[in-house]
């Protein structure tokens, strides 16, 4: 079949570069040029693990194109997915003039009749939108669906979360439109569900918010845990193993980020509250993730003696909003960094592979190399993304470069009590922290904290 995708970003890349893949004409269409000319030279513009060599492979096959030519891309294409942004305006409505935009571009080639397929995450409606700003701008009475089919991969494993999803969901207008979808769909051999458009619509959103409301289920059962004194990840894998949980999505930690979660409840809870329904439910959802992370900064405050940490330098592990990926949007490093430095502590950071997306926010904090040039001189480590790197790191090694033996770990990747007997008082979510065990003197570098004198400026 042959398919134009509008939109490079992780979602029309991974789209075009599996429908490539599975034997279809591929052009993927950006309206940047400096991104069609890097991909067009094999660099990529996101990073995800696999996806440089499959697309690569596509081109060399030559089933894969970039263009930023929409006209004749969508000329030529049977399907044209739509995967542009759809990011959230101040009110938390969805800015959908990306989307208008580009099918404004898909009426103004529309030559003959077409399946256009919003795949970008859009307010239930948008279908019907769509459908309207088609019919008024297109040049030729031509027919054509508008069908939705929302994706659900994450950044870090899009590939294999496209290649193998959970479940595949068509939205079409009647079983025609949705027969042409499944049958680009059907290699892929996975459970397909065919709803109306305004259904499929409410799926992406329902679902996005029912892993958020899970999330912060967590995080508001690890806020009783730390006072009760009982350990939340023991909570999380008892409540899990039940088959109606189910164990995923219940990590307590510094709440969710990146580019979805946090837009897309805020838009699901403006979408309600048009429909005059206020949703008090996942209200609580999004004030609990926006709790979190300043409950965890207080906690960096009280174990570092107040608000003013100026002479004290904290390492920061993890930048990215989560692991795998380079993606700053919305990461919870933004808030404790933004909150140490103006308290007037000295900031070093390490992150695998984020630390240049960063450098534009922070060009004044130091980088470290790795986890251990960060914790050198450190008054304290901040564990804020769980890259797997950071879970292996040698305590001795630690506590022998530190300034002091402290570390807030905002991941719960440590275990306590393994911490604590390397002599570092350790703090983290949802867990009683216990005193650290005291080595023997001369063990490790002292453990007291030491305010250097403020410099003066
Ligand atoms: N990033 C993710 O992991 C996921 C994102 N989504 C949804 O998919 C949609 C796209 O997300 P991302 O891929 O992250 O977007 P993105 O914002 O990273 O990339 C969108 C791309 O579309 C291009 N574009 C915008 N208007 C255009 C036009 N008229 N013609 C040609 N190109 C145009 C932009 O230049 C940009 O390169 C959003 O609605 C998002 O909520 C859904 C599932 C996962
Ligand atoms: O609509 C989207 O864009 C995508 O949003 C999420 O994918 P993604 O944002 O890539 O990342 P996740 O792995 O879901 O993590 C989101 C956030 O939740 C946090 N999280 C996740 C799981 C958990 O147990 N605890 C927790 O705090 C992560 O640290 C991260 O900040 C969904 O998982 C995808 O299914 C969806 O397609």
């Amino acid at each position: 079949m042959n398919i134009c995708v509008i939109g490079t970003g992780y979602v029309g890349l991974v789209t075009g570069v599996v429908f490539s893949d599975l034997g279809n004409d591929v052009v993927c269409v950006d309206k940047l040029s400096a991104k069609i000319d890097g991909l067009n030279k094999g660099v990529m513009p996101i990073y995800e693990p696999g996806l440089e060599e499959m697309v690569a492979r596509n081109v060399a096959d030559g089933r894969l194109q970039f263009s930023t030519d929409l006209e004749a891309a969508v000329t030529k294409a049977e399907v044209v997915f739509i995967a542009v942004g759809t990011p959230p305006r101040e009110d938390g409505s969805t800015d959908l003039s990306y989307v208008e935009d580009a099918a404004k571009g898909v009426a103004r080639a529309l030559n003959s009749y077409k399946v256009i397929v919003n795949k970008s995450t859009v307010p239930v409606g948008t279908g019907d939108f769509v459908r309207q700003v088609i019919m008024t701008n297109r040049r030729r009475a031509v027919d054509f669906d508008v069908v939705s089919n929302p994706e659900f991969l994450r950044e870090g494993s899009a590939i294999t979360d496209t290649l193998v999803p959970d479940r595949i969901v068509i939205g079409a207008p009647n079983r025609v439109v949705a027969m042409r979808l499944l049958e680009l769909y059907a290699p892929l051999e996975r459970p397909m569900i065919i709803t109306d458009v305004a259904s499929a619509e409410m799926i992406k959103y329902a679902s996005n918010a029912f892993l958020a409301t899970k999330i912060s289920f967590a995080n508001a059962v690890a806020n009783i845990c730390e006072e009760a004194g009982a350990d939340v990840t023991q909570v999380v894998k008892g409540m899990g193993l039940d088959s109606r949980i189910g164990a995923a999505f219940l990590s307590a930690g510094l709440g969710y980020g990146g580019s979805c979660f946090p837009k897309d409840t805020r838009s699901l809870l403006h979408t309600a509250q048009t429909f005059g329904y206020d949703f008090p439910l996942l209200k609580a959802t999004i004030e609990t993730n926006e709790e979190q992370p300043r409950r965890f900064i207080r906690k960096i405050h009280d174990a570092l003696g107040g608000d003013d940490l100026k002479g004290l330098t904290v390492g920061v592990l993890g930048l990215a909003f989560k692991p795998n990926t380079d993606d700053m949007r919305e990461a919870k490093s933004l808030d404790v960094i933004t909150d140490l430095l103006a308290c007037g502590a000295t900031v070093k950071a390490y992150d695998p592979i984020a630390i240049e997306n960063t450098r534009s926010v922070f060009p004044h904090i130091t980088y470290g190399a790795n986890a251990y040039e960060v914790a050198a001189g450190a008054d304290a480590l901040v564990v804020v993304t769980e890259w797997n790197e950071f879970k292996t790191l040698n305590f001795e090694r630690l506590a022998s470069i530190m300034n002091r033996r402290l570390i807030l770990d905002g991941r719960n990747i440590y275990d306590p009590e393994t911490v604590r007997r390397n002599g570092f008082e350790y703090h983290s979510i949802g867990r009683v922290t216990l005193a650290p065990v005291t080595l023997p003197s001369g063990a490790v570098k002292a453990a007291a904290p030491q305010k250097e004198a403020v410099p003066s400026v």
